[in-house]
């Protein structure tokens, strides 16, 4: 797939700007956010690009007196991964249970749960604030045979913490055919055969039997208008982890849940962005 990249310049620059900046573009289909002194470069899949939306968010931006512009250039695939993977990753570990390392890195922590991801062009390495809670989560619960559905797996990072911590059957899906792909390696790569792999959205889980578990690190929006199919495929009891927004958005989110028969139990903040566990309760 073809992606676009767009350096984003901002005056003044700080982290809650840059911050804001990811979730505005991440709500108009940009993936990829590497922050830098003067702003960000962001990553889109060139089918997604739409220029309009983007200066609709730079020009409606909240926070005031700040001043943005940006470029584009169309990176090559290859050259983009080579460059993500020497300059950026670098092996994370979570709550002192859980290291993330890529095939490239020879000297990481040892834990409990080792995990390998070749990340390419997908989102999910660990770095960003929603997946390290996630994967908190997903360390703190009971997943032992557990049905679990990891809807936007991006890498599958998720899926696979789950089916390390025993979850059984794991099921993946991902709408970018990149992500679907980079999920099949990856499960490869960490010795894992029962997870399985799906394009689409959640008009995929029309009809399907409940799922024990439901995570879905997405984003705000994507979450309020799939929330009810991810509940449909819910019994009294399943556990659903969502995350992909900030602290302000739990009202929403939490409305909605509680509207389709959710109980909420908690969440967890790291520099604003909130992961939220809700329980099924009819
Ligand atoms: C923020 S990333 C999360 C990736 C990974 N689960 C993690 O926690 O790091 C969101 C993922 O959701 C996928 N996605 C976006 N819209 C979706 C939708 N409507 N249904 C399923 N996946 C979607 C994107 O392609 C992307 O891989």
């Amino acid at each position: 797939m073809k992606y676009i990249e767009v350096t984003m310049k901002a005056q003044p620059c700080n982290e809650t700007i840059t911050d804001v900046l990811a979730a505005l573009t991440a709500d108009i289909g940009f993936e990829s956010f590497v922050p830098s002194e003067e702003g960000m470069q962001a990553y889109i899949p060139k089918a997604l690009f739409d220029e309009e939306a983007l200066k609709n968010v730079l020009t409606d931006f909240p926070i005031p007196n700040v001043c943005l512009s940006y470029t584009l250039t169309e990176p090559e695939d290859k050259d983009w991964n080579e460059e993500w993977e020497k300059n950026f990753f670098q092996p994370i570990v979570i709550d002192n249970r859980c290291v993330i390392h890529s095939t490239f890195h020879t000297d990481y922590p040892k834990a409990e749960y080792d995990i390998v991801i070749n990340p390419q062009m997908a989102f999910g390495t660990g770095h960003h604030e929603t997946t390290s809670s996630i994967l908190a989560e997903l360390l703190d619960a009971d997943l032992k045979n557990k049905s679990v559905l990891d809807m936007g797996c991006g890498t599958s990072i998720l899926a696979i913490l789950a089916s390390m911590r025993g979850a059984n059957p794991v099921t993946a899906i991902d709408i970018d055919d990149w992500c679907v792909n980079n999920s099949r390696d990856n499960i490869a790569l960490n010795h894992i055969n029962n997870i399985h792999v799906e394009l689409g959205d959640a008009s995929l889980l029309k009809g399907r039997k409940p799922f024990d578990v439901i995570i879905a690190n997405i984003n705000r929006n994507i979450l309020l208008a799939d929330m009810p199919a991810y509940t449909a495929c819910m019994h009294p009891g399943s556990e659903l982890y969502m995350s992909g927004f900030y602290i302000e958005d739990i009202p929403a989110i939490q409305e909605k849940a509680e509207s389709l028969g959710m109980e909420f139990v908690h969440y967890r903040e790291k520099k604003r962005w909130v992961a939220v566990k809700f329980i099924k309760r009819i």
